[in-house]
């Protein structure tokens, strides 16, 4: 077992090299030293001052991988800290490493501070204009938003850090022209894991989007257009009175506080928010269903994206493959899931138990990035109705093992309607405005132009709003269906419409469905 016993994770200075686009981002752990490597896609001509803030708050950030191997008590920086650039740092040494904390039993790191001289907040300026930048991740949530900006004529860029294969088809099978960074963890830290070290899972999110910021911001762009849903702001468990949340810097949270620090740090107003924010995992997949062009590449599962040992594609046995699976199937023909899949895993018996724990029947959420039990519950009511699944062994067994009271609940669910707060720019209530402020998110059929009037039998009034579209009469379903068929989760939106607008709190977006 390795010597644990760390004090400090300090932030020598980084560098740049504007010609080959190298960073290099060294870390001191007491006397061990690392450097990780960034290289990000090359442009002609120095970068802006703007760049170079965002690279600080990257580096600081991505010191979580270094910072697990000893969980030092203090972590100290000389580079000059706006008050909301702080609390993001003192946000993902603390909350973004709490599944960590709790895994390797250290209450400590749920209370740690970052330690820097401040800095005042910089005079925001808008990223307006520009065209977005859509990381992607092989899975669907970014299929889906990529299609949104593209069909809302946005024109967006799709980036991936380290794009595996899985990824690079994605890229290949979108048609559009991608861009790439690369990021190179310094290899002492796998030697440093194969001798015992203290280990752990990090907020990778926060990370990567760091990288796609400051790459959006050195080849000019607009904002940075994320796919982070709604349920990634729930956490697995409470521990010791905290939240320990497996997705953290995928949550709001996380969101808003990356928002506040670009802004305060580096002057950037507007330039990261996620597109899905409002949307369950259900309704993501429901509209991942309506593109089909990705279906021999999407790949959603962790177990392919190690940086050892990879998977092919879905390896058919995680939290992650199951809940995905579950999630699609009520909105596709059972041959297209199992042929994206290539297996059936609701036919097989092997998957109960881990069924059981995403529809809340046995233990916790897992530590994955998984709906939560509700939207598996509506997902499990939406098969049972459905003649092509009723009958696969692992429904019937699930339906039987569930309680009235939770199919109760899946009837009154409104995991089909957008809520919650989100961050998304919001659309200008006067089409002939001259000065449009943002993006409207709709789930709305092609044929209707106006925003803000869904036809046909799948209008409901607020109140209705609340998901009951498995209860239908069958004609009105399959005409609904029909409708949806059709539909698209559409940007109405000009680039131009991305512009700052300073001070605004979240508000709830305005999604018309
Ligand atoms: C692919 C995966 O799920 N990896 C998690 C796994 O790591 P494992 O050892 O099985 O494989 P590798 O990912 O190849 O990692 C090798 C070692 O490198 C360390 N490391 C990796 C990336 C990094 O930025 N810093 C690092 O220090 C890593 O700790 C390994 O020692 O288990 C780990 C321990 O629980 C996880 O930390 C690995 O998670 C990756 C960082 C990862 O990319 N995971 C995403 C798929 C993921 O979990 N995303 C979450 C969102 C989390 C967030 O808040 O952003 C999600 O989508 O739910
Ligand atoms: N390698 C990467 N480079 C850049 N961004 C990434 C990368 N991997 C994931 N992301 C982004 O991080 C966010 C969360 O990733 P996540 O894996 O949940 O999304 P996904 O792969 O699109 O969908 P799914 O949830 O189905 O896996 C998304 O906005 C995604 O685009």
């Amino acid at each position: 077992m390795l010597d644990t016993s760390f004090r400090r994770l300090s932030f020598p200075a980084l560098r740049f090299d504007p010609a080959t686009g190298v960073a290099e981002l060294p870390y001191a752990l007491d006397g061990l030293e690392f450097i990780e490597t960034v290289t990000f896609p090359a442009v002609d001509g120095e970068p802006s001052a703007a760049f170079g803030k965002v690279l600080e708050l990257l580096h600081l950030v991505a010191g979580v991988s270094y910072f697990k191997v000893g969980a030092p008590p203090e972590i100290t920086t000389t580079t000059p800290l706006s008050p909301a650039a702080a609390a993001l740092l003192d946000a993902v040494y603390t909350k973004g490493m709490a599944e960590y904390a709790y895994r390797n039993d250290l209450p400590h790191v749920l209370s740690l501070s970052v330690t820097a001289p401040a800095a005042p907040p910089a005079t925001p300026v808008s990223v307006a204009g520009g065209r977005p930048l859509s990381p992607v991740g092989g899975g669907k949530d970014s299929i889906v938003t990529l299609e949104a900006l593209r069909e809302g004529g946005l024109d967006p860029v799709p980036f991936a850090v380290n794009p595996n294969w899985v990824i690079q088809s994605v890229f290949a099978a979108s048609g559009l022209t991608p861009l790439a960074a690369r990021r190179r963890i310094d290899p002492k830290l796998f030697d440093l894991n194969a001798a015992g070290a203290l280990n752990g899972h990090i907020p990778v999110t926060a990370i990567n989007s760091l990288i796609a910021v400051a790459t959006a911001v050195l080849h000019g762009l607009g904002p940075v257009v994320m796919s982070n849903e709604r349920s990634a702001s729930d956490p697995n468990l409470v521990w010791n009175g905290h939240e320990i949340n497996h997705q953290w810097s995928k949550g709001v949270e996380a969101e808003g506080l990356l928002r506040e620090a670009l802004a305060a740090q580096a002057g950037l107003a507007d330039a990261y928010f996620s597109l899905l924010r409002p949307l369950s995992e259900l309704h993501i997949a429901r509209l991942f269903a309506e593109h089909t062009r990705y279906d021999d590449v999407v790949t959603s599962c962790n177990a392919a994206f190690k940086l050892h040992d990879a998977s092919a594609r879905w390896c058919g046995h995680c939290p992650k493959c199951r809940f995905v699976f579950l999630a699609m199937a009520p909105f596709m023909p059972r041959a297209r899931l199992v042929a994206i899949f290539g297996a059936d895993l609701l036919a097989d018996e092997t998957q109960i138990p881990g069924y059981k724990e995403l529809l809340g029947l046995d233990g916790h959420k897992p530590f994955e990035c998984v709906g939560e039990v509700e939207e598996s519950v509506v997902a499990l009511s939406l098969l049972r109705d459905q003649a092509e699944w009723a009958g696969a062994q692992v429904v019937s067994e699930l339906a039987a093992a569930v309680p009235d009271t939770a199919w109760a609940e899946a009837a009154r669910s409104d995991v089909f309607t957008p809520g919650g707060t989100s961050y998304v720019p919001q659309p200008s209530r006067d089409s002939s405005s001259r000065r449009p402020s943002g993006v409207e998110v709709r789930s709305a059929t092609r044929a209707t132009s106006a925003p803000s009037a869904p036809r046909g039998p799948c209008r409901r009034t607020r109140s209705a709003q609340r998901y009951k579209w498995h209860l239908m009469e069958p004609a009105k379903r399959a005409s609904c269906t029909a409708e949806r068929a059709t539909s698209a989760l559409a940007v109405r939106a000009r680039p131009d419409r991305f512009r700052a607008d300073r001070g605004r709190e979240p508000r709830p977006q305005r999604i018309v469905v």
